[in-house]
């Protein structure tokens, strides 16, 4: 909120005076405003977080929504003309919007002054109580914490997951489902299954206990048989399976397990992500299972030439090809690969790629598999469909063409299951305290100790001033030390790759890491040890803050989301989202959040200072504006 409500750099702070919360009129109708103008707003800011094209941001939309269709590019150069273009249109509208941004907000914040200083400050007090709740203080709000609770029946979202599932079987697992892989070893290849323990773990996680359990029977029996029926045998999967619980282990086990006897290099396993982060993360994976088995595992990048690409696909056809829709749409439209020999297709974060309707991806996929299969039998690929927020759009899952599908899920009564170990906390931020958003992110930061903290924000531009504004406040010894970076657009995808990975090789013992990020990185990326996800802006869907939380608490591991909510409006919505979201039952505590009222109070020393940081920042906007 506070990116594009209020710009710090303008601000002219009250002097000396207390900070009174204070509430306007119309309070609660404006925050739901703002949040819906927040949301109108993040779906129109392009980020690049799809490796093929700008992100569609179709995928916080409502899933019912239509999707508006993307241009199509089909060659590099013309993607890179288009992003310079875009990227200097980008430039201008940014300073553009700033001033007249800024003009309405700065307005809007004198406006506030004005009353305050006009009402009577009894009145103030009383008023933001019938808000918060909170007793009167002459200098400070003090907030009532935040209970996080699931109010939800789940009823309406029963009926949509049952409508949109109501052809496939399902297959319940839980948290229980835990056995060594070593049990697996009359269906596994002794080299995979050195791999797995070697690389991964000696004990499977429970999606892929399940996954493996229903599979590799199948698989082995038929491949003894006759290779002909194996597609048709296993039929579809559909995953929905949360953060960090080891869905990419639990499709490559079997495809590796299936291909490793063959004795030809065919295109068998194609596997369709959404962004260049998680090729990287899945070829990583796949490629230490399948060592010694002699497999050729293929990358298709943006950044490399088409040209090259076809010429070594050619050459060299891969078993297994781990590409982007994009991407792939390019390939087989200059035929450098065919379908013909294809029988495993995954589709990892399948409700976001589902939702990318870019050169109609999926619609040429499917044309494709079904003019080149040599078996043309219903079910001649096996489709594995997963996600942490599995889509629930009927059409768009018909859109594959599934075969039998099986569903493996929670048996949980609402749809998106946050990871076991996770802690949320909610800070509740008074409207009037809004402008000090980012000091008490700071003072969030100063309560965590060795900890590495992914920061989302709404929009580049939201990152663009809070990095700067925080390393400004940290170096005016405001709070203690931490090393803070931001990825943003303004980088090159280069620069931020590196971000990336100086972040997830960071040492945490000497200052905490914090990465401020837009939703680039909340879906798949897989760093351990991030401890703590900071929703400084809040999300603008469900299945955002599922995947935006799931960057911590992976693995089975613990992990902690704080979500800053200003004001009623943002409260109310966070709650709508809320309804969507299962928690583990069985652990404790498990959404309960004391609010630290330290963390929204602002003394009068600091004001002062932090005022002088506003300055600075807006000073060094001006020199570095075009940096900016
Ligand atoms: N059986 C296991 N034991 C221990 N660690 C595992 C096991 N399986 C996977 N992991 C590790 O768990 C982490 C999360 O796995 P993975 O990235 O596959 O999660 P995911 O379910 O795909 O999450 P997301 O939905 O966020 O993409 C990885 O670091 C992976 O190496």
């Amino acid at each position: 909120m506070f990116a594009v409500r209020f710009d710090p750099s303008e601000a002219q702070l009250p002097k000396e005076k207390p900070l009174v919360p204070q509430k306007r009129a119309a309070e609660s109708d404006e925050d739901s405003d703002e949040v819906q103008e927040s949301q109108d707003e993040s779906q129109d800011e392009s980020e690049d977080e799809s490796e093929d094209e700008p992100e569609d941001k179709s995928e916080d939309k409502s899933e019912d929504e239509p999707q508006e269709e993307p241009d199509i590019q089909n060659d590099d150069q013309k993607q890179f003309q288009e992003d310079a273009q875009d990227q200097d249109a980008q430039d201008q509208d940014t300073s553009e919007s700033h001033s007249k941004k800024h003009d309405s907000v700065i307005s809007r914040f004198q406006q506030t002054l004005k009353l305050q200083e006009k009402l009577p400050q009894t009145n103030l007090v009383a008023e933001e109580n019938e808000d918060s709740d909170t007793e009167a203080h002459p200098l400070e709000q003090i907030p009532q914490p935040a209970k996080v609770r699931n109010t939800d029946s789940g009823e309406a979202f029963e009926e949509r997951k049952s409508i949109a599932w109501r052809n496939t079987t399902k297959v319940h697992y839980d948290n229980h489902m835990v056995k060594p892989f070593a049990l697996y070893e009359n269906q596994l290849q002794p080299r995979l299954l050195a791999n797995i323990q070697q690389f991964f773990s000696k004990d499977t996680f429970p999606i892929q206990t399940v996954l493996l359990d229903n599979t590799l029977p199948l698989l082995n029996f038929t491949l003894g048989v006759s290779k002909k029926n194996l597609t048709r045998r296993i039929g579809d999967i559909l995953v929905n399976a949360s953060t960090g619980s080891g869905k990419t282990l639990a499709y490559s086990i079997p495809i590796i397990e299936a291909l490793s006897k063959r004795t030809v290099n065919k295109l068998r396993a194609l596997v369709i992500v959404p962004t260049k982060l998680l090729i990287g993360q899945v070829f990583d994976t796949m490629s230490k299972l399948a060592q010694g088995t002699g497999l050729i595992i293929s990358i298709s990048k943006l950044e490399n030439s088409l040209k090259e690409e076809h010429q070594k696909f050619i050459n060299y056809e891969p078993d297994i090809l781990i590409v982007t829709p994009g991407r792939l749409v390019d390939h087989l439209q200059i035929g450098s690969i065919n379908m013909k020999n294809l029988m495993m297709l995954v589709l990892d974060e399948a409700d976001h790629l589902l939702n990318q309707s870019f050169q109609n991806w999926s619609a040429e996929l499917m044309n494709n598999i079904r003019s080149q299969k040599l078996d043309q039998m219903p079910g001649n690929v096996i489709k594995m469909v997963f996600s942490a927020t599995l889509t629930t759009n009927t059409e768009k899952l018909h859109g594959l063409h599934l075969y039998n599908p099986k569903l493996f899920v929670k048996d949980s009564v609402k749809l998106y299951n946050l990871p076991d170990k996770l802690q949320e906390y909610n800070i509740n931020v008074p409207t009037a305290k809004s402008i000090y958003k980012p000091l008490f992110l700071l003072h969030l930061l100063d309560k965590l100790h060795n900890a590495k903290i992914l920061v989302f924000v709404k929009s580049n531009e939201a990152s663009l001033r809070l990095a700067p504004l925080l390393t400004i406040m940290i170096e005016r010894k405001m709070g203690t030390p931490h090393n803070v970076l931001s990825v943003n657009s303004n980088n090159s995808k280069a620069e931020n790759k590196r971000l990336v990975h100086q972040f997830a090789t960071s040492n945490t013992s000497e200052s905490n890491q914090v990465l401020i990020t837009t939703d680039l990185m909340s879906r798949g990326i897989d760093i351990n040890d991030i401890t703590d996800v900071i929703n400084y802006d809040p999300p603008i869907s469900s299945q955002q803050y599922v995947h935006r939380c799931g960057r911590t608490a992976r693995a089975q591991g613990h992990g902690n989301a704080h979500n800053l909510l200003v004001g009623k409006g943002e409260r109310t919505f966070w709650s709508q989202l809320e309804k969507d979201i299962s928690r583990n039952v069985g652990y404790e505590p498990i959404v309960s959040t004391e609010q630290d009222e330290s963390t929204v109070n602002v003394s009068e020393d600091e004001n002062e200072v932090y005022k002088l940081c506003l300055e600075s920042l807006r000073s060094q906007n001006s020199r570095d504006w075009h940096v900016l």
